[in-house]
């Protein structure tokens, strides 16, 4: 456990009334307490998951558009102004780590090509193989498994979007392996019910004003994918005879 608690300073309301001051699950909001190595973060399309984990990735010093400290590459800056409202409380403090955002994934293994054609050794942190000769799901799992092993806070923005259910669940098992070194820390903003499950971990709810914790058996994510599973004949009738 590195990061501790993510603080909201007071000097907000003198910034507007605009993005991203007007999310609602952003009111009110002094501290988010980080107390396990797995924080999750759910909520609608549109709640703030993605200005959350961008607003924490610059206060980490990683790139606005995905990777670590040391990457840099043209991208079009979406960040907003909520890095200078926020504070970032460490307890030890670390710099290495990733930003993953499975948007700007295509321009991220483009400018890992572009360093490869002078160290061609980097690949080896990548699977051994440019990322673009590798499926979507083969790239996020083969960066998981050979760029997650280092000491430091690892920030995921839906790392589900490239992953088979099938892959999901050998995540699950990354996850735990990285979690025994004691030397990661994960922040993941999720739609997975099956990333979700992952046992021991906090899920921070951004469908509330301001934000909440709450257990897996209570999102939404879980609930409506078993009673779907359970009865899709069930929901079907609503969709397509009501
Ligand atoms: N650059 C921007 N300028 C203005 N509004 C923005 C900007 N980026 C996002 N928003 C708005 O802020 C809100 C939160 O967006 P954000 O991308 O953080 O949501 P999210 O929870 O990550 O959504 P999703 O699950 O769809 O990825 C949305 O209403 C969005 O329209």
């Amino acid at each position: 456990m590195f990061l501790r608690a993510i603080q909201f300073t007071g000097k907000r309301g003198a910034a507007g009334k605009g993005y991203p001051f007007n999310i609602p699950a952003f009111r009110n909001v002094e501290t988010i307490s980080i107390t396990r190595p797995v924080t999750f973060f759910i909520g609608e399309n549109g709640t703030g998951k993605s200005t959350l984990l961008e607003a924490v990735a610059a206060l980490c010093g990683f790139h606005a558009g995905g990777g670590s400290r040391s990457h840099s590459f043209s991208y079009q800056a979406t960040e907003s102004e909520l890095k200078e409202h926020i504070r970032l409380s460490w307890r030890p403090k670390v710099t290495d780590g990733f930003f993953l955002r499975a948007e700007t994934f295509y321009h991220f293994a483009s400018y890992i090509d572009e360093l490869a054609k002078e160290e061609p050794l980097i690949l080896k942190y990548y699977g051994g193989r440019s990322l673009h000769e590798q499926s979507h799901g083969e790239a996020f799992f083969a960066l998981f498994q050979h760029r997650f092993d280092r000491r430091g806070i690892y920030l995921l923005d839906e790392p589900e979007a490239a992953l088979s259910p099938a892959r999901q669940i050998a995540f699950l098992r990354l996850l735990w392996q990285m979690e025994q070194t004691g030397n990661a820390q994960f922040l993941i903003a999720t739609h997975s019910p099956i990333l979700l499950a992952y046992p021991g971990a906090t899920i921070y709810n951004l469908d509330y004003s301001p934000l909440q914790s709450v257990e897996y058996e209570d999102t939404e994510h879980y609930r409506l994918t078993r009673d779907f599973l359970n009865n899709r004949a069930s929901f079907f009738r609503h969709l397509f005879e009501g």
